[in-house]
């Protein structure tokens, strides 16, 4: 460390009277935190370059080494009054210099509510000094990074020739999971199976390529070789029974101890995959209330040390990560500069 100027009262008023790394004062004097909203986000976030990034921060997470990854499972508050929960999932990735927290809102809502199930911020900042050196909406990286460990999920379980894609809800992570399970794979049937038809049918006006509206969760199952469940429901909604042997199911929704998507009996006939243990132990209601056994992390399934049992029912139950956000919230910092051509 070498020593900067003196810096006197005259110019920084009476904060700052000491001798300043110069590097300190750069930290000190490049101002407020960036903000990088929604629309920009969009813009500067690419599955083609964030996929590839979290694939291999997901095998850096379960190495467990803590130069590699430090995250806790996230710390949640409820919000009673509100039905929802503060999630707030920090993460500090030492070799990678990425120090990030994300701040997530989500909610169980009345029955017919049209208010979205997440909102959620995320900070960057500078390991070595703590200032925040970024300050993003999170409803795009949330959406986008979930689906992509979802699609990653696929590529490393799903069976090859799988042709039947369907979805339950149809939501925000309806939408990205279709985006990124479009882009990656090629299905030739897409279903959609939502609560009402009504909304199922606005899904359907939303994306691309044409997907099928099922009227019941057992017709849109019922053959399909990858399930994608992002409901918000906290009772099971898929059961094993209709599940086809050697599909592959992305569940996404019930993520609170006490909450379900899925039933015992595909809990118990599948092998169970997540994305973090403790995360899963801490807050899956499909692991815990079922006492299905976790096999093993994506990250392991990456690193090689765990198989990937594409010929058996597969189930990735994911709860979301920090990492996720942490390596999604950079991406999104070093395009922001470089289309600001900033060092
Ligand atoms: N694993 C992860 O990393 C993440 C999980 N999530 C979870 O994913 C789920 C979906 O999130 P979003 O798409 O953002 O929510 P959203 O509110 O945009 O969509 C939720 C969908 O679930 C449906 N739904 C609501 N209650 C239901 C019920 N009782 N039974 C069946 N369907 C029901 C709604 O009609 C809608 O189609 C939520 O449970 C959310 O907490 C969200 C973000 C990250
Ligand atoms: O990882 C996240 O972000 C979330 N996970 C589960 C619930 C909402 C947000």
């Amino acid at each position: 460390m070498h020593l900067g100027h003196s810096v006197s009262d005259s110019n920084f008023g009476p904060i700052i009277k000491l001798q300043l790394h110069t590097r300190t004062a750069e930290v000190i004097m490049a101002g407020p935190p960036v903000i990088i909203w929604r629309n920009e986000v969009e813009q500067l976030l690419q599955y083609r370059e964030l996929t590839p990034r979290l694939e291999e921060a997901l095998g850096k997470f379960s190495r467990r080494d803590s130069a590699e990854v430090i995250q806790p499972v996230r710390t949640t508050v409820p919000l009673q009054k509100h039905s929802g929960f503060l999630g707030v999932m920090p993460t500090y990735m030492e070799n990678d210099g990425v120090l990030c927290t994300k701040f997530v809102c989500f909610y169980k809502r009345e029955e017919g509510s049209t208010l979205p199930a997440t909102k959620a911020t995320v900070m960057l900042l500078d390991p070595e000094y703590g200032n925040v050196k970024a300050v993003m909406d999170g409803e795009v990286i949330t959406g986008m990074r979930t689906a992509a460990v979802s699609a990653i999920s696929a590529k490393l379980l799903m069976r090859p020739e799988a042709e039947v894609l369907t979805i339950l809800g149809s939501g925000l992570q309806a939408l990205s999971h279709y985006n990124v399970f479009t882009e990656m794979f090629s299905f030739k049937e897409i279903r959609v199976w939502s609560r009402t038809r009504q909304s199922a049918e606005g899904f359907c006006r939303s994306v691309s390529g044409p997907v099928t509206v099922c009227a019941s969760v057992e017709e849109a199952v019922r053959g399909a070789d990858a399930i994608v469940t992002v409901t918000r429901c906290t009772e099971p909604v898929l059961f094993g029974q209709w599940v086809k042997p050697g599909a592959h199911v992305a569940a996404v929704g019930a993520c609170r101890p006490n909450w379900r998507e899925l039933d015992d009996v595909l809990m118990k006939e599948a092998v169970v995959y997540t994305d973090s243990r403790e995360g899963a132990m801490a807050e899956s209601g499909d692991i815990i209330l079922s006492g299905a056994e976790v096999f093993a992390e994506l990250g392991d399934v990456i690193n090689g040390v765990k198989p990937a049992h594409r010929d058996k029912t597969t189930v990735f139950k994911s709860l979301g990560m920090g990492v996720e956000d942490a390596v999604s919230a950079q991406l999104v910092f070093d395009q922001w500069k470089a289309k600001a051509s900033l060092p």
